[in-house]
């Protein structure tokens, strides 16, 4: 296979989509990786460079939701003959191994592919009062339902001790890696290029500020992407990535940096909030009713787990606050938009977790 291709991620599967589907087309196509997207156009690169290129007419007409549309970390089909303004056209997408999905801002239900293809996902808090339990319970549940394997990382751990966090953050993590980073001093950086070995692909995620850009920068080695410092008042960021963008490490491994989430809707959880919450979910099954909500009800293991101590009230309340969100968007949720290839995506995404997690030991 290509070696320019392979380090920018180009895993046997796609190879196979991306044959089947030249096998089907006269005329030459190309496999790309969708690196941003700006105004409806997207920067795609072939392994060799990078240049714009747009949808088909088709491919939009089709796309019933964002889903459907190209989103960065995509792999797509490229049309090696260009349109009138000289851009590359995207034929398809293949299909997604993982995908990063949330509810996009605004008060309209729809979804927003933040990553696609992602191996694992950085969930980035920074020590410097940005960590938040609860925001970290959520972010999770989504991770989970990703496909790709999250990672809690504790940023500025040159500014705080770190300790109190890392206890804090796996009262909750359930099995989900914890580390604390500094791009200042470097510590942590290591294990991050870690995750990033054999071409794999992460996405960080996290608030504006807590040192997403900066952590890219070190991991390059040099200043790329554009960083600023936090308000003096309340260490919070200035927005300052704006849109989301693929980068390719030299010394191997791909990162998407993103835009500092103001907040961070759910959308079709399935079964990940019950994964994220493994532990709620198993004193539920002891449950004397098996539709038992958690609240009065008779023989209710879960809140007996509260009173014994066994099970913090905040984390519940967590729980059912995240499930009624869920539920709350199912009822609104137009069934056609859950295609069938989300949920076959769904069980391939399973299979690579079972796989990677088997290679990890
Ligand atoms: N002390 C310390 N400061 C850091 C560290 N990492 C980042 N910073 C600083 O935190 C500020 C924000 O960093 P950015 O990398 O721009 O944060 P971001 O998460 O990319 O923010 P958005 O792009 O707005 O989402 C900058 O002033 C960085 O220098 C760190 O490990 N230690
Ligand atoms: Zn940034």
């Amino acid at each position: 296979m290509n070696p320019d291709l392979v380090r920018l991620g180009f895993t046997p599967p796609f190879a196979g989509h991306f044959a089947a589907h030249a096998a089907e087309h006269a005329s030459a196509r190309r496999p790309a990786r969708i690196v941003t997207e700006h105004r409806g156009a997207y920067r795609v690169h072939d392994g060799t460079s990078e240049r714009w290129a747009v949808i088909t007419g088709r491919l939009r007409h089709e796309a019933e939701s964002a889903l459907d549309m190209p989103a960065v970390g995509d792999w797509v089909v490229l049309d090696e003959t260009p349109d009138t303004e000289g851009r590359a056209v995207i034929q398809a997408i293949l299909p997604r191994r993982t995908a990063f999905v949330r509810r996009a801002a605004g008060l309209d239900k729809k979804p927003q592919v933040v990553a696609a293809n992602v191996d694992h996902v950085f969930l980035v808090s920074s020590l410097n009062r940005d960590f938040s339990p609860r925001r970290l319970e959520r972010y999770l549940a989504l991770a989970r339902e990703s496909g790709a394997e999250p990672v809690i990382l504790l940023s500025k751990a040159d500014l705080v001790d770190p300790g109190p966090a890392i206890e804090a953050a796996a009262a909750i993590a359930r099995g989900v890696p914890i580390h604390a980073s500094s791009s200042l001093t470097g510590e942590g950086i290591e294990i991050v290029h870690g995750y990033l070995r054999d071409n794999t692909t992460g996405v960080l995620l996290g608030s504006s500020g807590v040192g997403k850009s900066t952590l890219i920068n070190r991991l390059l080695g040099e200043d790329r992407l554009a960083t600023s410092p936090v308000r003096d008042d309340d260490d919070k960021g200035r927005h300052t990535t704006v849109r989301r963008e693929l980068v390719v490490l030299p010394t191997g491994g791909i990162v998407i940096d993103t835009p500092g989430m103001r907040e961070i809707g759910l959308w079709d959880t399935g079964s990940g909030l019950d994964e994220a919450f493994d532990d709620v979910a198993a004193l539920a099954a002891h449950c004397r009713f098996s539709d038992c909500r958690h609240e009065k009800e008779p023989g209710c293991a879960v809140q007996k787990a509260v009173a014994e101590g066994a099970l913090s009230a905040d984390r519940l309340a967590s729980y059912k606050n995240l499930q009624k969100e869920g539920d709350r968007l199912e009822m609104a949720s137009d069934p056609r938009a859950r295609t069938e290839e989300i949920r076959k995506n769904r069980v391939q995404a399973r299979a690579l977790r079972a796989h990677l997690q088997k290679k990890r030991g």
